[in-house]
């Protein structure tokens, strides 16, 4: 570690352990007398990401620059960790904070490994060091070090680039991530799988994330918490996404969720066991005798069949079930099946993708009931008034 680092306070988490950030009556008023925030108080929890959403111009870019200070606030504080950005040397202050843009800002004249390698190679790490710093934080983020480490960012897909700027980013292990619309420029489908990469990823480095986009879908599926700015930077709601969505504070964040906020809400609830449907359940050594006795019993047009270990087999419907024969002779094959701390969006586009119009809810091995097209808008409903839990996997007894 160099001189300037060693003088860092002690405040500053030299082993990048996540921070909060507190914004105290920060605004910026630019030389033009354009107001960008306008007296803003917020607390980013440590080790949480929380995303600021809102209309083009509402002051989500003046608000994450400040932080790093790029911008410099017109008035307020600004605390990371609880100590006064404005009083810290700025070139120290953005070491500790890594920083990801829109269309990554990689050096196009530099190696992928050489982009980053930037921060530890101004930290003053050795060589032995950095590289090897380097070649994990490639492979942490996909890329292969052996093969896209010595190419340059051109010579890269989007989501390569996008995957290099994270892995920049973090290379000197900052106490806190400031990402403005990282993945808003590459295709939709590529979007989808850096989001997911970035949450596992998170889920691991566990940074205070600032994570700035304009797309609700988005913030809806990455952020712990969710700041719904309006113009001048107003905060008009900061909270966790089910709230938002189930509960919006005003019509505008009621507008800017969207009028098909319950289907949105299906990425952020979880499957309750008390929204599951049991059917019969039969084994595939069964009679079918047994089998159709099982079903009439209740009613029943068709049974979950499980096999010799409980596992999932399939279904049997009451159709087939006739006859003298086993289970196992008569039942459809269907491995439709979602782990009880899915989402019920999850749980959705499984049923979808099987034609059964089911899926079964597991927990490890072991097999809880379905949830049906009818559960699933029974589970949305009561999710949307606000009574379902609104953790994945919150109900499931003994957890
Ligand atoms: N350098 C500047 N000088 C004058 N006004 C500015 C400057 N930078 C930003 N603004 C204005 O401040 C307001 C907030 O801008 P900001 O870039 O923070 O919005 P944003 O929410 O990030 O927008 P977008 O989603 O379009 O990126 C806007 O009205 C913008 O025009």
């Amino acid at each position: 570690m160099d001189a300037t680092a060693a003088r860092a306070p002690h405040s500053s988490a030299p082993d990048g352990t996540a921070q909060e950030i507190r914004l105290e009556g920060v605004s910026k008023t630019y030389p033009d007398g354009t107001v960008g925030v306008a007296r803003l108080d917020l607390t980013f929890a440590a080790g949480e990401l929380s995303v600021l959403v809102g209309p083009s111009g509402c002051g989500k870019t003046t608000t994450m620059k400040m932080i790093n200070r790029v911008i410099e606030p017109t008035t307020g504080r600004i605390l990371l960790g609880g100590e006064d950005v404005t009083r810290v040397d700025a070139d120290r202050l953005r070491r500790r904070i890594g920083y990801v843009i829109q269309n990554v800002g990689l050096f196009p004249h530099q190696t992928v490994r050489a982009n980053v390698a930037t921060v530890p190679r101004l930290l003053g790490w050795d060589r032995r060091r950095t590289r090897e710093r380097v070649d994990e934080l490639l492979t942490t983020v996909g890329l292969d070090p052996a093969v896209q480490g010595d190419r340059y960012p051109a010579q890269l897909s989007g989501g390569q680039r996008q995957r290099a700027g994270v892995a920049r980013a973090l290379a000197a292990d900052p106490a806190v991530l400031l990402m403005d619309e990282p993945f808003s420029a590459v295709d939709p489908v590529v979007r989808e799988r850096l989001q997911t990469e970035f949450l596992r990823l998170q889920e691991t480095v566990r940074k205070t994330i600032v994570f700035v986009t304009h797309d609700i879908e988005e913030a809806v599926r990455i952020g712990d918490r969710i700041a719904v700015m309006s113009y001048g930077g107003h905060v008009e709601q900061f909270a966790a996404p089910a709230d938002l969505l189930g509960r919006p504070a005003n019509e505008f964040v009621a507008d800017f969720v969207g009028a098909d906020r319950g289907l949105k809400r299906l990425a952020v609830t979880g499957i309750s066991v008390d929204d599951l449907e049991r059917p019969p359940v039969v084994h595939v050594a069964d009679g079918l005798a047994d089998a159709r006795a099982s079903m009439a019993a209740v009613g029943a047009r068709w049974a979950v069949v499980l096999d010799d270990d409980g596992r999932l087999h399939g279904w049997l419907s009451a159709e087939r079930a006739h006859g003298a024969g086993t289970v196992g002779s008569a039942a459809r094959r269907m491995d439709a099946w979602v782990p009880v701390d899915a989402t019920l969006k999850t749980a959705f586009s499984t049923m979808l993708q099987h034609e059964a119009g089911w899926v079964a809810v597991l927990h490890g091995d072991v097999f809880l009931g379905v949830l049906t097209p009818e559960s699933l808008h029974r589970a949305l409903r009561r999710s949307v008034e606000g009574t379902a839990p609104e953790t994945a996997g919150a109900a499931v007894p003994g957890r």
